[in-house]
């Protein structure tokens, strides 16, 4: 029986602790030891909140560490791993599905069951994830907006796609105007190691070096830092990293070829203690941020996610996207256990309420 036909059920004053209980495996069942959590006011039952999650062992470990569960369970949410061996549609029941995992066939088990169980929320859809995994369409829509008086100006660095025939870039990179140096990427982002292997091209030979299909980006000056912006539902958190230095013109004369870079950014240390130049470490506007977030949440249709950001070095506000991550590494947000059990008791109380007034 769905979750939710019980939360209607319990709406018109059923009683169902024996129905919850055969829901949980048994790895789970002492769970039901546990604390539960009310789902509004006025609402007396106690309810379990399970969220259902398929993702890789190494993003379970950054993710699920003991201090969310710990929290969670307090909360009463439990969380339950997905077997991939069987189908979806036996296991749960879920209030919520939490899934990053790669491949075609995911994708198909992932669509099929959102469909087959609208009362599940699943985080997030695979065509949104899909969409964000080519570096073309995940910045089309921050091109889109018109982000221009907000505090700031948001935009993306001026780029091109190279889908195919190393010869033809540097024309095409004069034609489109790009400026040297420039930043090659994959465009695909399949979550290998392969995606993320970036590299600088420093003049024009080296780009017949290059392997497509990749996207040609112009190099941003940023003064060495990076402001990542988590999104979590409703929530936004920004952390700095460090980054690449900037490229200055001695720099840009005495170098040729295509440079492979470290991922630097993606190091556990974050810059937010460094002792760095304020008018580099001062954050991106708040209301610039909130902005962004609520746009791209809608036009991705994405609720987990991050977007790396640059500030163009010796200005206050010219900000760039250069990247989206769908489900990105929370673990290392600060405070990312409570905002997750907020945003998940959030969107159970918010079904509640719609159930609610369909009921009325
Ligand atoms: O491994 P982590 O914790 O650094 O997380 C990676 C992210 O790092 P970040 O949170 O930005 O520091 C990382 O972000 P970046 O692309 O490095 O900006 C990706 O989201 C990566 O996922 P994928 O390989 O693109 O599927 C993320 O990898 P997965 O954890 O999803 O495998
Ligand atoms: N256009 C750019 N200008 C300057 N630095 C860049 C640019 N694009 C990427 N970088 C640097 O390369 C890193 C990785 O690039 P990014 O597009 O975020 O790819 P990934 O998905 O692998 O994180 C960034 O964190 C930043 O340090
Ligand atoms: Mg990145
Ligand atoms: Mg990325």
């Amino acid at each position: 029986m769905p979750r939710y036909s019980i939360l209607a059920g319990i709406a018109k004053g059923m009683r169902l602790t024996g129905e919850i209980s055969s829901y949980l495996n048994e790895e789970n069942e002492n769970e039901m030891n546990s604390p539960s959590y009310s789902i509004g006011p006025g609402f007396p039952h106690p309810q379990k909140l399970v969220v259902g999650y398929a993702l890789t062992s190494k993003k379970t470990k950054s993710f699920l560490q003991p201090k969310l569960q710990g929290l969670a369970r307090n909360k009463g949410i439990i969380f339950v791993a997905i077997d991939q061996s069987r189908p979806l549609s036996d296991q749960g029941p879920f209030d919520i599905v939490l899934h990053k995992l790669s491949g075609k066939e995911w994708r198909h088990i992932i669509e099929d069951y959102r469909l087959k169980h609208p009362e599940v929320t699943v985080l997030d859809p695979p065509d949104a994830i899909q969409h964000v995994h080519n570096r073309q369409s995940m910045l089309q829509d921050v091109a889109d907006l018109n982000l221009s008086d907000c505090y700031g100006k948001i935009g993306v660095p001026r780029q091109l796609v190279v889908k195919k025939d190393p010869s033809s870039i540097p024309d095409a990179v004069g034609k489109a105007g790009l400026m040297l140096p420039l930043v090659a990427k994959p465009l695909v982002v399949d979550g290998t190691a392969k995606s993320h292997q970036l590299s600088i091209a420093y003049d024009q030979l080296s780009l017949l070096k290059l392997e497509p299909p990749l996207v040609l980006q112009e190099f941003i000056n940023h003064g060495g830092v990076i402001f990542k912006v988590y999104i979590v539902g409703e929530a936004i958190k920004v952390v700095r990293r460090f980054s690449l230095p900037d490229i200055g013109e001695h720099e840009h004369l005495c170098n040729d070829g295509v440079y492979r870079f470290p991922r630097v950014s993606c190091a556990a240390a974050s810059a937010d203690e460094a002792d760095l130049d304020p008018s580099v470490a001062e954050l991106p506007p708040r209301p610039l941020l909130e902005r962004l977030a609520r746009e791209l949440r809608r036009r991705l249709g994405l609720r987990l996610f991050n977007i790396d950001i640059l500030r163009e070095h010796g200005t206050k506000d010219r900000f760039y996207v250069i990247d989206i991550n769908y489900f990105p590494g929370y673990g290392k947000m600060p405070e990312y256990e409570h905002i997750f059990i907020d945003f998940f008791l959030s969107l159970v109380q918010g079904k509640y309420k719609k159930r609610l007034m369909n009921n009325c």
